[in-house]
């Protein structure tokens, strides 16, 4: 029957795209309509790959990199977390491995949230966030840090940038201590045309040198040989790293003043199993923003957050 005063079809205005998130075989994957993507593994909440809209892979990821779970994983960005590099034997954190636990965990996928777009815009965000806490460590790793503590670990994507934060909570009784660092490997088209600057007049420890502290004297560090370098700069400026004369990267912090500059060269790589292909050290350099050249002190009940963002600038 034909109906009297029919309401005509409202008019619907036309889906806007929005990012697309999966998760699968626990692998967190992340689009946006910019064609700007990243991919997180569950073992370690480590970031694996971001593209930027241009199809550039913009981390370094060795191809020989255990993703079983076996080990942690040699590229991305993986977490550091409680202890920054062999735990001092004489610290709460001495038992336990290299770089800690965070990156050889199997972290919990929280979900994710865009940015607001009301319906007006495309969103152009996408907020991942992962946690772990004390009970999802091994019985071996809670004897060895026996601490009630919970993290939240935020990847949040947006066009050109990545930006990683850290939220550590202590959920228990007693102070602890703690250092952490986002070990960011980055691609770079050839080394020997990279520099890094925004360290200049910075105190650093060189691994290479006998761990010996120097003052930078550098406006733009060329990367020449073997560097191993623990920066430290209370005033957080942005690090740029710059390929051919060129701003490639630029990473900005908040609460991190510390930021190691690691590139293991040709002899250092050639021993190492789990990188790959063996001259790939001409092709990535880790910045890694974090704070590990000091002891964190979390009283109980406290929380603490610090971030990094990464800008892709080619
Ligand atoms: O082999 P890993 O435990 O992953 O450590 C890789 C590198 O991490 C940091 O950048 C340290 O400063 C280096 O000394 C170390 O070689």
């Amino acid at each position: 029957m034909e109906r009297k005063n029919r309401p005509s079809s409202i008019a619907m205005s036309p889906s806007l795209p929005q990012p697309s998130v999966s998760l699968e075989d626990n692998i967190v994957t992340a689009r946006l309509p910019s064609g700007d993507s990243c991919q997180v593994y569950l073992y370690g909440a480590t970031v694996t790959s971001w593209k930027t809209s241009d199809n550039n892979e913009r981390l370094f990821l060795s191809s020989a990199a255990a993703l079983d779970g076996s080990k942690p994983i040699r590229g991305g960005i993986p977490i550091v977390f409680p202890v920054f590099g062999p735990p001092p034997k004489d610290h709460a954190t001495g038992q336990l491995p290299q770089h800690g636990f965070a990156r050889n965990s199997v972290w919990e996928y929280l979900g994710k949230s865009s940015s607001e777009s009301m319906g007006t815009k495309a969103d152009d965000s996408v907020k991942l966030d992962f946690g772990l806490g004390s009970s999802m460590l091994s019985e071996d790793m809670k004897k060895k840090w026996p601490h009630d503590f919970g993290l939240v670990y935020s990847v949040t994507l947006s066009k050109g940038k990545l930006e990683v934060q850290l939220h550590v909570q202590n959920k228990g009784d007693k102070a602890f201590d703690f250092q952490c660092l986002f070990h960011s490997y980055f691609t770079v088209k050839d080394i020997s045309k990279t520099t890094v600057s925004g360290l200049e007049g910075a105190s650093y420890v060189d691994k290479v040198r006998k761990a010996e502290t120097f003052t930078e004297e550098s406006s733009d560090i060329p990367i020449t040989s073997e560097t191993d370098r623990v920066y430290s700069t209370p005033s957080v400026p942005p690090i740029v790293v710059k390929e051919d004369g060129k701003d490639s990267l630029v990473c900005t912090r908040d609460a991190l003043p510390d930021c190691t500059v690691w590139n293991g060269w040709q002899e250092k790589i050639a021993g190492m199993g789990d990188f790959e292909p063996k001259d790939a050290w001409k092709r990535y350099l880790c910045i890694e923003p974090g704070t590990v050249s000091s002891w964190t002190k979390l009283e109980a009940g406290d929380a603490w957050e610090g971030s990094a963002i990464f800008e892709a600038k080619l």
